[in-house]
């Protein structure tokens, strides 16, 4: 028998519908209870590493009753595009998918991105539901309803907040995960632990090696952790007017990152990088104690993630930044702590106190 999985709760904000988040295993059960009976069609967006579960799922849902079709994506962040939208946009037009019609995004924190980003746009916005698989998509990517996609300017530039009905994260899923995605899964659960909860840390640094595998002592109660400190901020903010920027610590830089490396860096191995050039800001604006500082470079270090980036790039990495979505203007804001669990907003900071935390990160 099964264990009942854990339910954590989102509330509606800004008008949208409170949700779920369900993390345990075998999970799929719940899917007809989220799609609903007013569907006639639904669509499965899985990407090519998936083909067989996105497969599995949707002859699961046809054998209901329901006309399902699959739409395959291209693995990671290649899905992000408008061309892969617009893919599913038209796949979606052939099978005259209407309002009352439902969206299913199975992956990591792309795909569910894609997924998202599709169901708010088509016909102005349809239901939609999350099954991630990574360690990211679980703890992050899948909950809070921002969805979009990049553009050749940067990351993450087109988008909608559109929650999903439900988000169902089976455990199961992560053991076929390749062990450099499982660990960039571990920067956005350290992210949680720095800007919020503690004990995360506390977690990891008793057992970094532990941390690094789906069959470690603590993998569920790190997932639910970092779900927890997510569905507690996006339930208050969904459209990030304020305390939602704190989930953001560590990615104004690393999107710069993901940027310049055309995207072939994991997501989770940028905001490792990140977080520790926050941390150092942090530090250089007077704000953020050496012990905490230093836990960063310490804990990253200790699950397997980088902390340091090619020295040279700094101009580069400097312009990117200026399209990031906390700028306002030509001021620059960064997300620090003021110490352990207390983020806050650092605005406009001395170009030299940036040329001194990226010195600490160049490579
Ligand atoms: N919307 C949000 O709030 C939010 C939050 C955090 C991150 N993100 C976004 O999430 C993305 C990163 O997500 P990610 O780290 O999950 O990476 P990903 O989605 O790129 O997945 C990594 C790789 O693993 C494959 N994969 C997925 N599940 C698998 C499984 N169970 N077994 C084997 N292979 C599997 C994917 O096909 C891909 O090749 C970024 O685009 C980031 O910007 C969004
Ligand atoms: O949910 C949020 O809000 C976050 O900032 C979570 C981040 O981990 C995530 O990478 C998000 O996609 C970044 O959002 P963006 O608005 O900076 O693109
Ligand atoms: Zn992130």
């Amino acid at each position: 028998m099964t264990d009942a999985p854990t339910r954590i709760q989102v509330a509606g904000s800004a008008g949208t519908a409170p949700y779920e988040v369900l993390v345990g295993r075998q999970l799929l059960d719940e899917l007809p209870g989220l799609i609903g009976t007013r569907a006639q069609r639904v669509a499965v967006l899985h990407p090519e590493a998936l083909a067989s579960t996105g497969e599995a799922i949707r002859e699961d849902l046809a054998a209901q009753g329901y006309e399902a079709i699959a739409i395959q994506l291209p693995n990671a962040e290649e899905s992000k595009t408008v061309e892969v939208a617009a893919y599913c946009w038209k796949a979606l037009g052939q099978t005259n998918f209407t309002r009352t019609d439902v969206i299913v995004g199975v992956g990591g924190g792309a795909t569910t991105d894609l997924a998202g980003f599709v169901a708010a746009t088509w016909l102005r916005g349809v239901r939609w539901i999350a099954v991630p698989t990574t360690v990211l998509g679980m703890v992050d990517a899948a909950v809070g309803g921002k969805t979009g996609i990049n553009t050749a300017e940067g990351k993450n530039l087109v988008g909608a907040f559109h929650p999903p009905a439900g988000v169902l994260c089976d455990l199961a899923a992560l053991e076929s995960l390749p062990v450099h995605d499982y660990v960039s899964g571990l920067a956005e659960i350290i992210k949680a632990g720095f800007i919020s909860d503690p004990a995360i840390l506390d977690l990891i640094e008793a057992d970094p090696e532990g941390a690094r595998t789906p069959e470690g002592p603590h993998t569920s109660e790190l997932i639910e952790r970092a779900i927890r400190v997510k569905a507690e901020v996006v339930s208050s903010d969904l459209k990030e007017s304020g305390l939602r920027e704190i989930l953001n610590y560590g990615h104004t830089l690393a999107h710069a990152i993901e940027k310049n490396e055309r995207y072939n860096w994991r997501h989770g191995a940028a905001v490792a990088v990140g977080m520790v050039f926050a941390a150092e800001l942090g530090r250089i604006a007077g704000r953020l104690d050496d012990v905490t500082a230093d836990r960063h470079r310490a804990i990253l270090t200790a699950v397997g993630l980088p902390v340091t980036y090619r020295g040279d790039q700094w101009p580069k990495l400097l312009e990117t930044m200026k399209v990031d979505k906390k700028t306002r203007g030509d001021r620059l804001r960064f997300i620090v702590l003021d110490g352990l669990a207390r983020p806050t907003v650092l605005e406009g900071p001395d170009p030299a106190m940036l040329l001194a935390a990226h010195a600490e990160i160049a490579a």
